[in-house]
């Protein structure tokens, strides 16, 4: 039987494996690298691709934006900004159940990020009143995947924690499809979260144009929302002129199972994600043999009735794994090594192990909550990090769009107590023009 899935049973092999940078892949998918050839003349590569694309929307604003959207997208557009007519037509299109699971989405989500909103604080002592303003960021524009299908989910894991931060100004950055429309379910989810403008705009022109503003994009100070390759590379790029949520990029899952696990619910997991991209990284690690010989079994049946078989089997082949270990204890190394966007934890009484869990955008536990859920209804938002980014970033919440001032109100009778130690360390430092700073309100407050 042929078998798509690698299965590596030596724990050095699995460390290589699972430390291969993810962020700058050395293979691209043939159709992606073609696109690249035929746009740019040559085998650019994706982080050259993006850093032309950039220069490019920031020199030449919408005429570069038009020009990428006709090469990538396939779509001729004039102007990118959804219309009140296609919000319209949008809204009819939609089926009554698919509004109502919008709206049961939203309130979870909602209701998920209302219980962690940071606030501002401020103390006082003796020595006076310190402590952090909490404020928003004026303007986000989140991105919102759309290339190989649309995911209205995304844009209600993204603005919803960003409306809760108090951002008034969000605006959508979305690929249209060869016909320059955009999904009816995107539009109806921003409608429902009111808002009004919505982008036909998709990859590292969106990131750009977010990032510099165009004739008609605004530029905003927060650009988030996850994306392929191209659209994570272009964030890394504009990040520091302008802040972005973190690096959610191609789909990863991570399943630990033993051998009480269900062979045809772990393939179905593993399938999940693959089919979100050819980059997508579908991994199960067990320390059940015949476990990892039934799924790799289970996985090639299930593949067949796809409708999305040719992307997942592209990720199974490129960055898939069924990893064999001697016991669980070396999965969990080997997952914090990774450090993956999706843990999933198919073992007996996962609760046992979440002490072992150190780096992953989120932990599903048991065989009733599959990462699928955390998708779409869970709660917690599914933009999480990814190529091993897990290690020192979070997924999107309340607090991606907030920034803190810090407060310090010196009391005139604690000005000796505080000045005094901070003149010696400014001595310290050589630094004279701190000091004098110190010693002048020092010899106010002193009597004659
Ligand atoms: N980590 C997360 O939280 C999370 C959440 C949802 C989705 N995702 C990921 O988002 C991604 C969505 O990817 P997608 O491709 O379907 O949609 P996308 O919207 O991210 O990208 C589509 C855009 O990519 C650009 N593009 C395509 N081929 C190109 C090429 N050869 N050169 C330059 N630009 C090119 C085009 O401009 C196109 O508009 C998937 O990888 C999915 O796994 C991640
Ligand atoms: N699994 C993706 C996050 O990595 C999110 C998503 C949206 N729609 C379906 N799945
Ligand atoms: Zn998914």
């Amino acid at each position: 039987m042929t078998r798509t899935i690698r299965v590596i049973e030596s724990i050095a092999e699995a460390e290589r494996f699972l430390s291969r940078s993810r962020q700058m892949p050395t293979h691209l998918p043939a159709a992606v690298q073609e696109r690249i050839r035929a746009v740019f003349g040559g085998d650019l590569t994706p982080l050259q691709v993006v850093e032309r694309i950039i220069d490019d929307v920031r020199s030449q604003g919408d005429d570069a934006v038009r020009r990428y959207t006709l090469a990538f997208d396939g779509a001729h557009l004039d102007t990118f900004l959804a219309t009140p007519e296609e919000f319209l037509r949008a809204r009819r299109a939609i089926t009554p159940e698919l509004e109502a699971a919008l709206r049961f989405a939203r309130d979870r989500i909602v209701a998920f990020h209302r219980r962690a909103i940071p606030r501002s604080w401020i103390e006082f002592d003796e020595t006076g009143a310190f402590g952090q303003l909490v404020r928003p960021v004026d303007r986000v524009g989140i991105y919102v995947p759309g290339g190989r299908a649309p995911l209205p989910s995304s844009l209600l894991m993204t603005a919803i924690p960003a409306q809760l931060a108090g951002v008034r100004d969000i605006v959508v950055c979305t690929p249209p499809g060869r016909d320059g429309t955009i999904s009816p379910a995107v539009l109806a989810a921003a409608e429902l979260l009111g808002i009004e403008r919505v982008f036909k705009i998709g990859g590292a022109q969106a990131i750009a144009a977010l990032a510099y503003g165009t004739q008609t994009v605004p530029a905003v100070d927060i650009v988030a929302g996850p994306g392929n390759l191209f659209v994570v590379l272009a964030k890394r790029l504009v990040y520091g002129d302008v802040g972005i949520d973190q690096l959610p990029g191609p789909t990863e899952t991570l399943l630990i199972a033993d051998e009480q696990a269900d062979p045809v619910l772990c393939a179905a997991d593993l399938l999940a994600q693959a089919e979100h991209d050819p980059l997508a990284c579908a991994i199960l690690i067990t320390p059940a043999r015949t476990l990892a010989h039934k799924v790799a079994q289970e996985l090639e049946r299930q593949l067949q009735q796809l409708d999305r078989s040719e992307i997942a089997r592209a990720a199974l082949e490129a960055n898939g794994a069924i990893i064999i270990v001697p016991d669980l204890e070396r999965a969990f190394d080997l997952a914090n090594l990774f450090a993956p966007e999706h843990l999933c934890l198919l073992v007996r009484d996962p609760w046992r192990y979440l002490d072992r869990v150190r780096h992953a955008g989120g932990v599903f536990l048991g065989e009733t909550s599959p990462e699928v859920i955390g998708d779409y209804t869970a709660g917690p938002s599914h933009v999480m990090p990814t190529g091993r980014t897990a290690r020192f970033a979070s997924p999107v919440t309340v607090q991606t769009f907030l920034k803190v001032t810090s407060l310090v109100a010196v009391a005139p009778k604690a000005l000796e107590q505080l000045g005094s130690p901070a003149l010696q360390l400014a001595m310290s430092e050589g630094l004279t023009a701190h000091a004098a700073a110190i010693e002048h309100r020092l010899e106010r407050t002193r009597p004659d």
